[in-house]
Formats: C-alpha cells, structure tokens, sequence
C-alpha cells in the first residue's frame, strides 16, 4: 500500500498507471473528498440515467451511515458455493494493489463493496433473478458517504497496464464535477402509478405450512421459514429512488437497501441485522416472533406483552438465539447474549428481538461470519441445512436475493449485512414481493398468512399502495 499526501485524482491515475504497468496488474486507485451536504437520496435518484443499472443504496437503522453508490469501478461476482469466501479473497487481492488517498479516512468512505448474495445458490435460477449473480459486490465508481452533517465523495477506479490514465482522469473529472454541480439539494419523489396485486394461490401455500408444521411435530426438523410471494402491476413505471425516498419517512427504525442490476432494482427496508464488524466489535441481532402493532398505545402495549409470553412465538424466537450464540462462538470470544428477549417495534410489526455480541478470534472477518451464520433460522430454519432443503422443495418459486444477505464490506474489513427482507424487485412496471414466517409445530396457517400479510405492508405502502 502507497503512502501518498495531498494528491489529486490525476496524479494519482498517473502512479497507479506505471505500478499497472510495471507490475502487469490493475491496480485500485482511491480518492476521498470532503463534499458539501448532499442528500443521498438526491444523488442516488441523479444517478438513474447515467449509471442505469449500476446504483447501490444503503442506509442504517439509525441513519447514522448513509451510502449511495453509482456506476462500477470494480465488481466482484462468484456463482458456486465458496462465494463468501471467493468474494473476500478477491477483494483483499485488489486492496493489496492499491494507491489511496488521504490513507487513513472514516469509516464508510474510501474504497468499500456493496452488495449481497442470493438465499440459496442450489436452488435453479429463475429468469426474474438473472440479472443477480449468488454473490455480486460492487465498488462503486462515485461513493457519496453521508454521516450526519459530514460528507464524502470517494472517487474509485480501477487502471490496467495498458490504460491511459489521463483520459480515464479526464473522464473522472468531468463525471465528477457533473454530480457535484447537477444533484439537486433534495429530492422530490415522483407520484407513484396506480397497481394492482396479484397473489399466487394462497390455499397452496397454507397447505405447506400445515403440512411442514406437522413435520415438525413428527421431529423432521425444528423450524422452517416460508415465504410467499405478491406480484404487482403498476399502471407506470415504478421509480426505486421514489419507493426508497417513502420508505426511509415511514420506516424509521430499519435498514435501508437498493442494489440495481440491468433493468431491475432490488430495494427494501428491512427491521433485521444479519451481522456488523466495528474493528474487533461483532453485532449481531435474533429477530423472530412477531404480532401486529395496537392501534392505541394501550392495544400496542397488550400485543407486545401477549409476544413476550407467547409459547409458539418463543419457541421460533429461541431456535435463532441458540443458533447464532453458537455461531459466535466458532468465531468470536466474549460472547454475549442477555436472557430474555426484548420488543422490536417497526411500523406495521412487532417482533422478539435479542442482540449478540463478541470479539474477533484473529481471523474472523466479516464474511466468515457471514458465511457462519446465514442462512439464520429467522430466514431458513433449524437445523441449516435440512430446513434449506425444505424450502428448495417446497416452495414453489426462487427467493433470489430475498432473504440473502446484503449490506457493504470497506478495505478496513469493517461493514455490515443486513437480511434482505421486506423487500421487493422492481422491474419498470412490475414488482416482486416476498414475506415469509417461521413456522414451528404449533403454527397455525391462517395466522401465518395473515403474519405475511403484515409483512408486505411497509414495501406496499411505500410504493404508493392503499394501506391493505
Ligand atoms: C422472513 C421474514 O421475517 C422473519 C420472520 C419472522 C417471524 O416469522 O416471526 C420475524 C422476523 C423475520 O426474521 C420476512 O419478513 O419475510
Ligand atoms: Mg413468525
């Protein structure tokens, strides 16, 4: 890694084109800059033309970090099962090749992956899903940072031994001073087009969670997540940044997430925590058991003290805890985890959630953990792997990314993954929505559909929806 002071993007283009060349490598160029305060969303809606298909969005539950990427300076991609791992080699063998500047810089700027990893690699490829490969991440060309009152741009790009690094520098430039003079202070969404729902036979899918819950009973396994899916037929093109912008004024307490490949946009808010690295600091969060919110304080409070002490809703709670401590532990020490779950309050839902914590062992980065601990049994079931066969079997479509990890990875190792869940895939006029439920031997199918219906609320409302 180069120590260089002070240098512009021209400059260091330039050093980067002679290590290329004298070490026949590519060779990662990296630049940060302080911006005044952008509106991410205003940049990531800006980014629609001139870098179709290539916008990442992210946003963390306390709006603490916000990242908006566009265009690709870098992407790394792997389809077989070693992806997590594949992606984490791949990266560090770029970072290795790498002139950044300024060399030290906060976290969430500098050169970073975002992206995420589908739910299951076995399961065949629907042509919906094409445009997303098992594990794809991206670096993005322009990375805005938005933390608090502070603003960064990251200039990425990645020179080849025979590339020309003052047309590359020039182009950079131009692109450059475009988002800093063309994005708006704010941005307005666009009203969003009439839509109808279309659901894929709901008698089938309760028959399935009558059936797995007495697989359960008979001792097969011990929970399964399944999901269901809702189309919707927009009347217009749904717009991503105005589906994102509603989502972040109504879904206050949950991640953020938008990563667009080709034609189609995979976008939600979702409540769940999948793991975060904060130098040697592991986070991670069980959250599973769910009942609707009151429609007064008093309701509200009613319905979380019936989650609390509902037998059903702690058996799918505790089959998470139990996974994820043991997760930790193959990977972190000081592993902690308080006795009882607490409330969760999003929206529309309430949930069961209790969070987990350890340090590092040397060696445990942030993809071996997620490799850990994916699928959770919040998203497939206990134990892993049979319940992942189980949905294979049983559901009769291809989750994709829904469910899968999705979150961003920086050169410092440092990042996070949320679950993608509460999400749809939005392709022009059409949507894909997904909502699953963990069901244990007690679960009841009416309730467990009505639960998915709560699910799919959030991602509905925000695209405009009546309030189903
Ligand atoms: C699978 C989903 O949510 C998961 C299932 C839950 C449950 O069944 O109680 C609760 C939270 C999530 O872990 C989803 O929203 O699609
Ligand atoms: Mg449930």
């Amino acid at each position: 890694m180069s120590m260089v002071k002070q240098l512009d993007i021209r400059e260091l283009l330039a050093q980067g084109a002679v290590r290329a060349r004298e070490e026949d490598c590519e060779v990662l160029v990296s630049q940060v800059i302080p911006v005044k305060p952008m509106d991410p969303l205003a940049f990531f809606a800006y980014g629609a033309e001139p870098y179709a298909g290539e916008r990442s969005f992210w946003a963390d539950p306390n709006r603490d970090r916000i990242l908006a990427g566009l265009g690709t300076a870098y992407r790394v991609e792997a389809e077989a099962e070693d992806r997590f791992a594949g992606v984490e080699a791949r990266w560090r063998d770029l970072l290795r090749k790498s002139i950044r500047e300024p060399h030290t810089h906060r976290n969430g700027t500098g050169p970073l992956l975002m992206g995420g990893f589908s739910f299951d690699p076995l399961k065949p490829k629907s042509g919906r899903w094409e445009e997303y490969a098992d594990a794809s991440m991206v670096l993005p060309r322009f990375l805005l940072t938005v933390a608090g009152e502070d603003c960064w741009l990251t200039v990425n790009a990645v020179i080849r031994p025979a590339e020309d690094p003052v047309s590359l520098a020039d182009r950079l430039e131009r692109e450059k001073q475009d988002l800093l003079s063309g994005v708006p202070a704010t941005f307005t969404p666009m009203e969003s087009p009439s839509f109808e729902t279309v659901e894929v036979d709901p008698e089938a899918w309760k028959r399935s969670v009558a059936e797995t819950a007495r697989e359960i009973r008979e001792g097969v396994m011990e929970k399964v997540v399944l999901a269901r899916q809702l189309r919707v037929e927009a009347s217009g093109r749904l717009a991503p940044a105005s589906i994102l912008k509603r989502l972040q004024e109504q879904q206050t307490d949950c991640f953020l997430f938008a990563v667009e490949r080709g034609a189609s946009c995979f976008l939600g808010a979702s409540p769940e925590r999948l793991v975060r690295r904060n130098g040697k600091r592991f986070l991670s969060t069980c959250l599973a058991g769910s009942i609707r919110r009151g429609s007064s304080p008093e309701e509200d409070e009613r319905l979380g003290q019936e989650l609390l002490s509902d037998g059903k809703n702690r058996v799918e709670h505790e089959v998470v805890v139990h996974m994820i401590r043991e997760a930790f532990r193959t990977g972190c020490d000081a592993v902690e985890v308080p006795e009882e779950p607490v409330l969760y309050k999003a929206g529309y839902i309430q949930h069961l959630y209790t969070p987990v914590t350890g340090r590092a062992r040397p060696g445990t980065t942030l993809l071996s953990m997620v490799k850990r601990l994916h699928p959770t049994p919040a998203l497939g079931g206990y134990p892993q792997e049979k319940s992942v066969e189980k949905i294979r079997e049983k559901e009769r479509m291809d989750r994709g990314w829904y469910a899968g990890p999705v979150g961003w990875v920086d050169w410092r190792g440092d990042g996070e993954f949320a679950v993608a869940i509460r999400s749809a895939l939005v392709k022009g006029d059409q949507a894909f929505l997904f909502a699953g439920c963990g069901i244990v031997g007690d679960s009841d199918p009416d309730s467990e559909y009505e639960e998915a219906r709560i699910k799919f609320r959030p991602i509905l409302s925000a695209m405009g929806g009546r309030d189903r």
